[in-house]
């Protein structure tokens, strides 16, 4: 029962930047406040979205403690503690535990590509270190490895991994995840695009990188599913996905172009760490755009 607290949207939580690119304790708890504000359900925090494999471990720390000052207790928190060293995975780990966070999670080890048994021990490894229960991050498009059931299925003989965050793209994962996983595992939806699908065919919840953006039309989303409204939850999946689409469409990247469509709605985080880069030129004059868009959905929707 204690794992109905990760039922619901949970944004990815976004690295918040001064304008000199410096993690900006003012901004980290802006953000969260706002993401509190509008009714999600929880935070994952400092994961991709994060840019956390663009942060020194002290930068990771800071965000992690600003979001459980300003919202601990107050929303579900999870902290993402991959990391290049299982050390660096372990320190952050506790640290964690220390600030109240509900529960861990982590991508497998990147960088080398490592048997299974290696995986299993990094992950395990990060286990031991605090009494969190952890969710197990699968993303292949960004680590190379796909979670095999086989390792799955050894993963969940610990009671402690309560969940799973699957991002790979068939939907046919998130239900074999379920099936072999159980009534009482999480099962979290990653492809935003898909959120109604991964809810039909098996998740419970959704932790997604773009949730954040726009989190009154995913909480809308989720909303028509657990009512059973299909016509509306699909209709709403698709203007999501045309909102998807055109903030993947400017240069930069995704996550500079949320950033800036968050300055519109009221929010300043900065903008993103290189190697990822700004949205500049042409491309910052179509974000306005964008943010109408948004605003126009949501219009659609809520009444
Ligand atoms: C590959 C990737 O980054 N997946 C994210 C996490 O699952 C998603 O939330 C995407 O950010 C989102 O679906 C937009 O493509
Ligand atoms: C995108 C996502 O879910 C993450 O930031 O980890």
């Amino acid at each position: 029962m204690t794992n109905e607290k990760f039922k619901g949207i949970i944004p990815a939580f976004y690295a918040c930047y001064d304008e000199a690119g410096v993690v900006s304790e003012e901004r980290t708890k802006a953000l969260s406040l706002y993401l509190l504000e509008k009714g999600v359900k929880g935070l994952y925090v400092g994961g991709s979205s994060g840019e956390c494999i663009y942060q020194n471990l002290e930068e990771r720390k800071a965000t992690l403690k600003f979001v459980a000052e300003s919202v601990g207790g107050k929303l579900a928190l999870i902290a993402h503690v991959g990391a290049p060293s299982t050390r660096e995975s372990v320190e952050l780990a506790k640290y964690a535990a220390e600030l109240g966070y509900d529960a861990l999670s982590a991508i497998p080890p990147i960088y080398f590509k490592l048997p299974e048994s290696s995986i299993y021990r990094y992950w395990t490894d990060i286990i031991e270190a605090s009494e969190l229960p952890f969710i197990i991050y699968n993303i292949p498009q960004t680590t190379g490895y796909n979670l095999s059931l086989n390792l799955f299925a050894k993963m969940i003989e610990n009671k402690k991994v309560i969940g799973v965050k699957n991002s790979s793209m068939p939907v046919l994962d998130i239900e074999r995840f379920k099936a072999a996983g159980g009534e009482d595992f999480i099962v979290f939806n990653g492809p935003d695009e898909q959120y109604v699908a991964g809810r039909l065919i098996g998740a419970d919840s959704g932790i997604g990188g773009t949730y954040a953006a726009m989190p009154e039309l995913y909480l809308k989303a989720e909303e028509y599913v657990a009512t059973g409204n299909f016509a509306k939850a699909r209709s709403i999946q698709k203007d999501i996905n045309n909102l998807i689409i055109a903030l993947c469409s400017l240069n930069g990247n995704m996550y500079s172009a949320i950033k800036e469509v968050l300055k519109l709605r009221g929010v300043n985080v900065g903008s993103v760490r290189a190697p990822l880069e700004p949205v500049t030129g042409a491309d910052l004059d179509k974000v306005a755009a964008i943010k109408d868009q948004i605003d126009a959905t949501i219009a659609k929707y809520l009444d």
